[in-house]
């Protein structure tokens, strides 16, 4: 695994950079294999960055757009991940809507959605049951208490590692999420982060010990590459590195 970390000086440089990273993943995979396949993160952070990725000339066509976790709310709610990311980025550009897979949150039960999506990453991705797609990128936040996508501290869901898709719970409340093997198991993941309230947290993530399940995003370790992109206020305790 290639792990880099950078801390950028403020939110505007924490865009530019992600975005730029981004479009070097999208257009090798284009070049490459044809498509671009992206799991979005939700939560506040990264709205800039989708605002920026809709200003870009791109060959939507190409681009495939999914979710790495959601809330269990209808997709018009204000809480939807995939209502958010409409209104920054989808809404604005002529990507095709087959083209958008956004997570089903309007089953009789969580745990319905959780296995139909499964079911459309493995037709998507060709993939047999059992077997993990490596998404091109996976893009990641994290809360102030070390969750990714809907991976919270010391839940059920961190202990799922025969699924692609599972349910978690964020005190009490049902999410869609994908598992942290399905989020291993791609060529990029990178987490964008900002705020110094993810400070404390972030010390702990990148401790050479600790607790996985009380900070689960110490289980991302991806085969391939691991980015963290950080705002001052969140990094100052770090310095960029790879390894
Ligand atoms: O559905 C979600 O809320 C996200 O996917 C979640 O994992 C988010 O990335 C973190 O909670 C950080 O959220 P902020 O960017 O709002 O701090």
């Amino acid at each position: 695994m290639k792990k880099i970390i950078e801390v950028l000086p403020d939110g505007a440089a924490l865009t530019v950079r992600s975005l730029d990273l981004i479009l070097d993943k999208l257009h090798s995979a284009i070049q490459e294999r044809g498509a671009f396949t992206i799991a979005l993160s939700g939560g506040s952070t990264p709205k800039p960055l989708y605002e920026a990725i809709a200003r870009q000339n791109l060959p939507w066509d190409k681009i495939h757009v999914f979710w790495g976790d959601e809330r269990y709310v209808p997709s018009d709610h204000p809480d939807s991940n995939f209502r958010m990311a409409g209104e920054a980025w989808l809404n604005q550009v002529n990507l095709p809507a087959s083209n958008i897979h956004p997570m089903p949150t309007e089953q009789a039960d969580p745990a319905t959605s959780a296995h139909l999506y499964e079911q459309e990453l493995q037709d998507f991705f060709k993939t047999a049951p059992g077997e993990f797609p490596a998404f091109d990128l996976i893009l990641l936040g994290m809360g102030d208490d070390g969750h990714t996508a809907s991976l919270f501290p010391h839940t059920d869901a961190l202990q799922v590692c025969d699924r692609l898709i599972t349910v978690g719970n964020k005190d009490g409340q049902p999410r869609i999420t994908f598992t942290v093997p399905l989020i291993n198991q791609a060529r990029c993941v990178l987490f964008v982060v900002a705020g110094a309230n993810k400070r404390p947290a972030l010390a702990q993530i990148f401790a050479p010990t600790g607790d996985d399940l009380a900070y689960p995003s110490r289980l991302i370790q991806p085969q391939a590459e691991l980015w963290w992109l950080l705002d001052q206020p969140a990094g100052q305790d770090l310095h960029s590195l790879t390894n």
